[in-house]
């Protein structure tokens, strides 16, 4: 068969994907450490993209957070990434044009892997309509790069639990780039966004280019603790050895009303107080539902700032885009 009646047979073929939030760094693996998120009354927090074979190119944003997407569809990480992914397969000339939706429905610089999640649904939504030209590992070095371009920085650690779900830990091994931890199940996560957006890239921008031996060896000491105490099941101790030495220190300050929230809910009981991603989302950690109730209706008292602020208890996400079936 020739390559133009090819194309004219796959047109009309279609998938979709969805992308859970995630928190990245979890305050104790800056870079290297993040969580997917699902809510635990069980509604969406991430994106949705639906991709069909078309005669034409196009990308339609809605949901809730559509206004903020740049109207310039080559802006537009979900269609930066169909650009990646067409590039660099073998046999492009093969395929015919994408129409895409992307369902925005996380805010962005929110600090809940919002570029991730677009990235995330349209790679994961695209491989699985060219019938998966990418292993997971290639997908994922193709959303690290996407990613990258958006935030300035390669970090994968929104990108990859969002793509297979649960606590994951990167590696050091390119054949084995992440590590699933265990999931701690018995934690509450309480998401608190203020509904004010900080870029990602400025929040990177107030680190310190090198750091101190002292915090390095606090920074590695809370790390392994935190990460030998999920193997040994002692969730709460790992909980309360979350610590953010590395960026938290210099966050802190362009988030309004992060530290007085913090102070409050750990005077609660909370197991961990800390940034989420690069803020200014606030997590709070607790393995009482009625406690994480409480947070919440203080944070939605005390810490929305603006309209489209919102707080939601959720829980680490055992799946990932890459396992999560749309419709
Ligand atoms: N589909 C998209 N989702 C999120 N951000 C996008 C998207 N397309 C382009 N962008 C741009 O990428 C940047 C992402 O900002 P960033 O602070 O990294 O977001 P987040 O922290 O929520 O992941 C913003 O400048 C935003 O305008
Ligand atoms: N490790 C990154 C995480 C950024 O997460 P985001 O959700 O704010 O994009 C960092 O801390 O910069």
């Amino acid at each position: 068969m020739s390559t133009a009646n090819i194309k004219t047979d796959l047109i009309g073929r279609k998938a979709s994907a969805y992308a859970p939030a995630s928190t990245g760094n979890v305050s104790v693996g800056f870079d290297l450490l993040g969580a997917a998120l699902i809510r635990v009354d069980q509604k969406p927090l991430g994106d949705t993209v639906h991709v069909e074979f078309a005669e034409q190119d196009q990308l339609i944003n809605s949901g809730e957070f559509a206004h903020v997407c740049p109207p310039d569809k080559n802006q537009n990480l979900a269609w930066i990434a169909y650009s990646l992914f067409k590039n660099k397969l073998t046999n492009p000339e093969q395929f015919p044009a994408v129409k895409m939706e992307l369902v925005k429905s996380l805010p962005v610089g929110s600090g809940l892997g919002s570029s991730a999640c677009s990235v995330v649904a349209s790679l994961t939504a695209l491989n699985r309509l060219f019938d998966f030209p990418y292993t997971d590992q290639e997908l994922l070095v193709l959303m690290g790069e996407v990613e990258a371009g958006a935030s300035g920085d390669l970090h994968y650690d929104n990108v990859a639990p969002s793509y297979f779900g649960g606590l994951q830990l990167m590696s050091p091994h390119q054949d084995t780039p992440v590590i699933n931890l265990p999931n701690p199940d018995s934690w509450y996560w309480v998401v608190a966004f203020p509904g004010f957006s900080l870029p990602t890239k400025e929040a990177r921008e107030v680190l310190p280019k090198q750091v101190d031996k002292s915090v390095a060896i606090d920074n590695a000491q809370y790390l392994a603790a935190f990460v030998a105490y999920l193997y040994q099941g002692e969730q709460t101790l790992a909980a309360k050895t979350i610590k953010d030495v590395i960026a938290e220190p210099y966050r802190a300050d362009l988030i309004a009303g992060f530290k007085t929230s913090k102070q409050y809910l750990l005077a609660q009981d909370a197991l961990a107080v800390g940034i989420s991603g690069a803020g200014p989302t606030l997590f709070a950690l607790t393995t009482d539902l009625t406690k994480a109730q409480q947070y919440k209706e203080y944070l939605e008292q005390n810490y929305i700032l603006a309209d489209k602020g919102f707080v939601h208890i959720c829980q680490c996400a055992t799946l990932g885009a890459k396992d999560i079936q749309v419709g």
